[in-house]
């Protein structure tokens, strides 16, 4: 069990990096955070949350939601039906690449990039009357808060925006592996980026990924071995064309957001959540990467 002092230690080692990265500026809504927030959250099995910095303070997930997404749909479909529409690779490419899409007959790489969290998104439509609203119960069920939230402007700012998101739809569409309505499916992905929880609280709602399975309040969300098949592709493909740099300096299953969140798994131990909202070229949390690799040299705790 890591010391307070440990996880202080961390943030304050990795401020040095402030400035070199660039916060997300696709949308006003995310160009405005604060780009010094520095944060770090760990929930071990026992149930336990330990936290330092900014790490209360809720902010944007992103593409993290793409872990919950894919859980989701895991409850409400066969793997087979899954996993004929979206890949298991990693992409090699820019998260929100439309050049595979169109290469590879409409079959995203895998459910971590846009395209292939799209895909899961229409998936989740067709099965869920309020979709939106199911993925907000589940997620505040999972991390024990009911204030979780949308945040209304950022869903917003994300549709206005949405052209690139709508082409990598419609282009799916186009080769038949989107059945949905874009602009509805789209509206739901928005939201599902648009979550604001805190380190805290997605370090909380995380634990399944390292407790075989099962959440907080000891429900099974999915298989053991599930389990272990979400953490090698959130090993493989977590952190976009980042993921070879992220293995080899961290060395566990991750998930990063372009607000600047990144989850990362123990299995068996511990669910980590780092937030510094200026990211890399990858589009990945530059301190927060940074953090998780002080974190794990620390513990001398990784898969590999
Ligand atoms: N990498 C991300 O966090 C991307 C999420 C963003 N909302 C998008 O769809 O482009």
């Amino acid at each position: 069990m890591p010391e307070l002092a440990l996880l202080q230690q961390v943030v304050e080692r990795v401020r040095p990096l402030l400035g070199q990265g660039k916060v997300a500026d696709y949308i006003p809504a995310l160009a405005s955070v604060d780009a010094g927030k520095l944060g770090i959250a760990i929930t071990t099995v026992e149930g336990v949350t330990l936290g330092a910095g900014d790490y209360l303070e809720p902010f944007s997930i992103q593409s993290i939601s793409k872990v919950f997404s894919l859980t989701l749909a895991l409850t409400l479909y066969e793997e087979s039906e899954i996993w004929a529409r979206v890949g298991k690779e990693p992409s090699g490419h820019s998260f929100n690449s439309l050049v595979q899409v169109e290469l590879e007959s409409g079959i995203p790489r895998n459910p971590f990039i846009n395209a292939g969290a799209l895909v899961i998104a229409d998936l989740l439509q067709a099965r869920l009357g309020a979709p939106k609203h199911r993925m907000l119960e589940v997620v505040r069920k999972l991390c024990g808060n009911e204030r979780i939230s949308y945040d209304r402007l950022v869903a917003d700012s994300e549709y206005q925006f949405s052209a690139r998101n709508a082409a990598i739809a419609y282009l799916m569409k186009s080769f038949g592996n989107f059945h949905g309505d874009v602009n509805t499916v789209l509206q739901s992905y928005f939201h599902y980026c648009s979550l604001q929880m805190s380190c805290a609280d997605l370090s909380r709602a995380m634990i399944y990924l390292a407790n075989r399975g099962v959440s907080l309040t000891g429900e099974r969300l999915i298989t053991q071995v599930q389990t272990r098949q979400m953490n090698a592709l959130l090993a493989t493909s977590g952190l976009y064309d980042g993921a070879g740099e992220f293995a080899y300096r961290v060395g566990m299953p991750g998930k990063s957001g372009v607000g600047g969140g990144i989850i990362a798994v123990i299995p068996g131990d511990m669910a980590i959540c780092v937030w510094s909202p200026e990211l890399d070229k990858q589009g990945n949390s530059l301190a927060g990467t940074a953090m998780l690799e002080h974190l794990s040299q620390e513990l001398g705790r990784c898969i590999f």
